[in-house]
């Protein structure tokens, strides 16, 4: 069977800019372009040139090779010609492959919103799609408010559609622009504007506000429209658009679309699709969300013990597509829902080997299950789990010791009569028998015990050298006089490879103090020659 073309508009950097809380440098666009260059989507939708110095500057060059360069601004204003509208203008004269007008297409908002008549509305987008493609520009509509329009008066939105399509417009984008629209009455419009335009001529731009934008395309896919709009991680307007990194895979991984669709995007973007939604985040400086359908942390984690013992059996039992068809990976987590398997599949993963009945594992999972009921949380600290482990096994080797540990935080004057705040750590670690005792000073008082505590461990210093404290993130459990602090600390070396320990306590210093001890153990562990 001969497979349809399926077109992939991305428009993050045009209404993932109308975020809350986004805002992009040129620099910022340069780069998330290049990546969706790389992605291979059809279309890349840069902003609206003349909005605001950055988009203006970033139409100023042609920015992909690849996809089209897809400028965004609304169509000219009623009372002027084309040519003596500057908006309209400067979108022509940018560097510009394709134009991508919004008009309204709901009959109440051309009236109360643009104050104009409904014929009026109509001429602007005819003269706006035809001036456009005599300039030698690809026309697009984004048919703003569509669906809702559809619902108040039919037969005008569908005059819109035509319009535009009479007029030279490429394609005309049924938008769901408050998002409120649901999948089967999507179906149902988008069928009824087939009957006076064709799906090749038609898309979908749908806003996630009941959570339903990828529902909502997909199901105007279904219904016949061939282009489909979207932004890297669903970012956009509000609650965001329709997220092209759930669609993608979908498209391409699902049979019920994947034997009828083809797409532009190649199979090694399908393969590097977290790695594409992780560097995305990162540009936003914000953290990736871990349930995140197909690229989250958690989309193939397993924690509950009866799912983990079917998973190890016959992988499909818990994954709807593997892993690393879009670039994630398994994993099978410690906790209080954990079973024997978990435990294996964790033990595993650092190097130790047992067997099911080996009464040790037995114990094992008592004492995490007993340690998560007091606080303790291994599925996000796994080498504190390794320590654990080797405890329990009795594997675990004395490496050091601590005797004492104390901190001190002191506000005082300095000599020229200024306040400050001094912090000093002091640790008596004991190593094969000698002890050792450091001081530093640090901002505050869980830095400074970090410098102290890895200034001098003997015979093991150079081991540690390159250990490094990444990130430090505190969780009270309990509110009130009886509440238990959960530290979780990150670290890395210099083999690139990071790692999270954790501490419990009741004293926020002491459960840090656990947390930075059992960084340090999983370093020397990892560098035990065995
Ligand atoms: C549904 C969507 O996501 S559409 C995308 C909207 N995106 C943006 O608005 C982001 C960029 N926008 C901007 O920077 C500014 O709004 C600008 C530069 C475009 C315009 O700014 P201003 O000239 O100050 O106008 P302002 O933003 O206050 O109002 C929009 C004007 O455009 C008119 N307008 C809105 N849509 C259209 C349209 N499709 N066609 C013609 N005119 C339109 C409105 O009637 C209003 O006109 P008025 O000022 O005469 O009342
Ligand atoms: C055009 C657009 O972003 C919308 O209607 O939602």
């Amino acid at each position: 069977m001969t497979k349809e073309r399926l077109y992939i508009f991305d428009t993050t950097l045009r209404d993932g800019a109308q975020t809350a809380g986004i805002e992009f440098s040129l620099e910022d666009k340069i780069a998330i372009c290049g990546l969706l260059e790389e992605l291979g989507v059809d279309y890349i939708e840069g902003g609206y040139p003349g909005a605001n110095p950055v988009d203006t500057e970033f139409f100023d060059t042609r920015r992909t090779t690849r996809a089209r360069f897809t400028a965004f601004g609304m169509t000219k204003r009623a009372g002027r010609s084309a040519a003596n509208d500057p908006g309209l203008q400067g979108l022509i004269n940018s560097q510009a492959d394709s134009v991508c007008f919004v008009a309204k297409a709901w009959d109440h908002q051309v009236t109360v919103a643009l104050e104009i008549s409904l014929e009026d509305n109509l001429a602007n987008l005819r003269d706006s799609v035809a001036t456009t493609v005599a300039a030698n520009k690809e026309a697009l509509v984004d048919c703003e408010h569509f669906f809702d329009g559809f619902k108040a008066n039919p037969d005008y939105a569908l005059q819109c559609v035509k319009t535009a399509l009479d007029a030279g417009a490429r394609w005309v984008v049924l938008c769901d622009t408050n998002g409120g629209t649901m999948p089967a009455e999507v179906a149902l419009i988008v069928s009824s504007v087939l009957a006076i335009a064709p799906g090749t001529h038609l898309g979908i731009h749908a806003h996630d506000d009941t959570g339903q934008a990828v529902a909502n395309t997909l199901a105007a896919v279904d219904a016949g429209v061939r282009q489909i709009q979207g932004t890297l991680n669903g970012i956009g307007e509000r609650c965001g658009n329709a997220n092209l990194i759930t669609l993608i895979p979908t498209l391409l991984l699902k049979p019920v679309f994947a034997d009828r669709f083809e797409t532009a995007i190649p199979s090694a973007s399908l393969a590097r699709l977290t790695q594409v939604s992780r560097a995305f985040d990162d540009r936003l400086n914000r953290a990736p969300f871990r349930q995140a359908p197909y690229v989250g942390a958690s989309a193939f984690a397993t924690k509950a013990g009866i799912h983990a013992s079917a998973l190890l059996k016959d992988f499909s039992s818990y994954e709807h597509v593997p892993p690393e068809s879009v670039g994630n990976e398994r994993s099978i987590m410690v906790s209080q829902q954990a079973g024997k398997s978990n435990l294996l599949t964790a033990l595993a993963r650092h190097g130790i080997a047992l067997a099911k009945d080996d009464p040790r594992l037995e114990k094992l999972l008592a004492t995490v299950k007993d340690r998560e009921s007091r606080g303790y949380s291994y599925d996000g600290a796994d080498a504190s789990f390794a320590i654990l482990a080797h405890e329990v096994l009795g594997t675990l080797p004395n490496f050091f010791a601590v005797d004492t540990y104390r901190a001190s935080v002191e506000r005082r004057h300095n000599a020229q009569g200024e306040e400050i705040t001094v912090t000093e750590a002091v640790v008596k670690i004991r190593v094969e028998g000698e002890v050792l005792m450091s001081v530093a000073e640090g901002n505050g008082p869980v830095n400074a015990l970090d410098l102290a505590l890895r200034k001098d461990l003997g015979k093991y210093s150079s081991r540690i050298e390159d250990l490094e404290l990444v990130d430090f993130k505190v969780r009270i459990l309990d509110g009130g006089t009886g509440a238990v602090t959960r530290v979780l600390v990150e670290s890395r070396d210099g083999t690139g490879e990071r790692w999270f320990t954790i501490g419990v306590s009741a004293n926020i210093i002491d459960a840090s103090f656990e947390a930075l001890y059992e960084s340090i153990t999983y370093k020397l562990l990892k560098t035990e020659t065995p």
